[in-house]
Formats: structure tokens, C-alpha cells, sequence
């Protein structure tokens, strides 16, 4: 069983206007499913649909049109039940109240009439200490671990974090990053929508790119390099650039692109070109000072697979 899957899924926003409104159309025949016990990475520029799409699969949002299933179930039917199965940290949603973090997890532990320890959870999102006040005194990234502390209440079998990193510090990251591989590794499937590609690199099995409410690709992160063909950028200092040198790389089979900056020259392209990339700048006039090469960048597919515009 899928742990989520969308059929043919269109959601239109109508916007009130002073001549008649205008309709928005955020997500447009949108087919998504997401297999059971993977971490999967939800990316997208601004306004591509990445809220509306997990506002559709908590049932705040009704689809305009298509089916979605969570877990099994009808999320429009069956709302409550799929709820107590999922653990969620919202975007942009910080716990406002006089209230201390661990009342605040002590009353979701009991809204889904689960058993865990609250102290338990706060030392898991290291927040060990910060409690004897009321949460509308913490810091953003503060805010944030409580909020991943009650997301992780009852051993949800699917958890949607949207913009985790936000607000937390590098040690916050990583925290957030080692409790998605232990949460995965219990059986969690994990639904993770961000900005931070670090992030989603380093955790990710596969990835979608939405963009402008469709889907321009889904696959693991070394698929997408595959079929977008560029899989290394080899970077080269040089002494100086000759222009012939850099013509030649231009023209060599397997290269997608060459950017000069000073006398280091990035070359992206295929593997089985990197040797004579490097090869035709030995050859050249130039002395070859360092050469390094790295795979393509999450963020570099996500340029090639988007506009880059918010919508
Ligand atoms: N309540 C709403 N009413 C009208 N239009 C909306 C509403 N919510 C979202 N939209 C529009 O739907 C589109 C998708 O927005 P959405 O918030 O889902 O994008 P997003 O990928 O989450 O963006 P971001 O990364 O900036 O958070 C945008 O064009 C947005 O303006």
C-alpha cells in the first residue's frame, strides 16, 4: 500500500476581484504517489504548489478535481482516522501560548491517546532545560524542535514535514536530519518538502520537482542526473585561459557547459568526458594548477528543471 497517492489532482483557487474574479489554477492534473517506508523529498520554486499539495493531503484543502489517498484511506472520508496515523510539522505554524513546551507535548501525546514519555521527545529534538517557560518567550529554532517533538508523538506511520529546517541552527539540522533516518528506519515513510537542498540530499531516496503546479520530474537524485545527463563539473585552475583551450572543452563530446571566472574554468559534463576535459587543458598553454571534480548538485538539477520564477 502506498503511503500517499494522488490521482489526476487539480486544485484551483478562485480570487475575488472588483471586475469579476479570476481563477488560480495551483496544482494541475497532478499524479503523485509515494511508496511506503521511503523518505521522499517535495521541492518546488516559490508558488510551484508544494502548500497546497500538503494542505490537500491534511484535508485542509479540498481538490478541485482527483482522488488522494493517505495511508490507504480517503483523506476527504476518513480525515480524523489517517490524522492520529500521521505526525505533521507545519509551515510557518509556531506554537504561540502561555503554555511550556512539554504542556504543549503532553497535550498532543494526549489528543492521540498515545503513551510516549514528553521528556522523552524534547531530549530526542534537544530541548532539554528551556522548559520552565511559556513557548511565546522561545526563539524560531526552539519553536521549531518542539514542533518536531509533538510531530513525532505516537510513532506516526507517516510523517509531513514541510520547511523542517526552518529557523534551526546547523546542530538543529542535523538533529532534525538523524531523527528522519530513525524515524525511517522504525518503518516511517517520510514526506519532506524544502528549500534546503543540503538537506534533502542528504536524506532523500527520491525527489519530485513541482513546478508551477505540474510535475516536471520524480526520481532518485542520481536518476535525475542521469536524464539530465550532466553528472559531474569538473573544475579546473589554470595559470592562465587560453581561448582556444576553452573552445576546444566547448566542443568536446559529453560537455554541457563552460563558465570562466578568473583563471578557474567549471566545465559540466558527462563522466566518461571528465578525462579528456582535463586531457585538453594539460594539452593547452596554460599550466594546470588544481583540478577537482564533484557531481552534479541537487540545486543544479533543480535549476535545469525549473523556470526559476515564482509563480
Ligand atoms: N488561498 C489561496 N487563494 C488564492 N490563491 C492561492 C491560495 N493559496 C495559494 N494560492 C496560489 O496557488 C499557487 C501555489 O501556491 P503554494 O502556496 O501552494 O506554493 P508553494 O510551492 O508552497 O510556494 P512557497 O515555496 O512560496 O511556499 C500560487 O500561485 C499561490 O498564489
Amino acid at each position: 500500500m502506498p503511503a500517499i497517492e494522488l490521482h489526476s489532482v487539480t486544485k484551483r483557487y478562485e480570487r475575488p476581484g472588483l471586475f469579476g474574479g479570476r481563477s488560480v489554477t495551483a496544482l494541475h492534473d497532478l499524479d503523485l504517489t509515494v511508496r511506503s517506508g521511503e523518505i521522499f523529498g517535495f521541492l518546488g520554486p516559490n508558488g510551484a504548489g508544494k502548500s497546497t499539495t500538503i494542505d490537500i493531503l491534511l484535508d485542509y484543502a479540498a481538490p478541485t478535481e482527483g482522488m488522494v489517498r493517505v495511508l490507504g484511506q480517503n483523506i476527504s472520508s476518513e480525515s480524523t482516522a489517517i490524522r492520529d496515523r500521521i505526525g505533521v510539522l507545519p509551515d510557518g505554524y509556531g506554537p504561540i501560548s502561555e503554555r511550556t513546551g512539554r504542556e504543549h507535548v503532553q497535550f498532543a501525546i494526549e489528543a492521540k491517546d498515545a503513551d510516549d514519555d514528553p521528556d522523552d521527545l524534547l531530549e530526542r529534538v534537544g530541548m532539554r532545560g528551556p522548559d520552565a517557560y511559556p513557548v511565546e518567550q522561545y526563539s524560531k529554532g526552539m519553536a521549531q524542535r518542539l514542533m518536531l517533538a509533538m510531530a513525532l508523538v505516537g510513532e506516526p506511520e507517516l510523517l509531513i514535514l514541510d520547511e523542517p529546517s526552518t529557523g534551526l541552527d546547523p546542530n538543529g539540522a542535523r538533529t532534525m536530519r538523524r531523527i528522519v533516518r530513525e524515524e525511517n528506519a522504525r518503518g516511517a515513510t517520510v514526506f519532506f518538502s524544502s528549500h534546503i537542498m543540503e538537506q534533502v540530499e542528504a536524506v532523500c531516496d527520491r525527489v519530485a520537482i513541482l513546478d508551477g503546479g505540474e510535475l516536471v520530474a520524480v526520481d532518485t537524485i542520481d536518476a535525475l542526473r542521469e536524464s539530465v545527463g550532466t553528472t559531474a563539473t569538473v573544475t579546473v585552475d589554470l595559470s592562465s585561459v587560453p581561448t582556444s583551450a576553452v573552445d576546444h572543452v566547448r566542443s568536446l563530446e559529453g560537455v554541457s557547459g563552460v563558465k570562466t571566472n578568473g583563471t578557474t574554468v567549471a566545465v559540466a559534463c558527462e563522466n566518461a568526458a571528465k578525462a579528456s576535459v582535463v586531457a585538453a587543458f594539460h594539452d593547452s598553454a596554460a599550466d594546470v594548477l588544481d583540478v577537482t571534480t564533484s557531481e552534479t548538485s541537487l540545486e543544479e538539477l533543480f535549476e535545469s528543471y525549473t523556470r526559476g520564477v515564482a509563480q
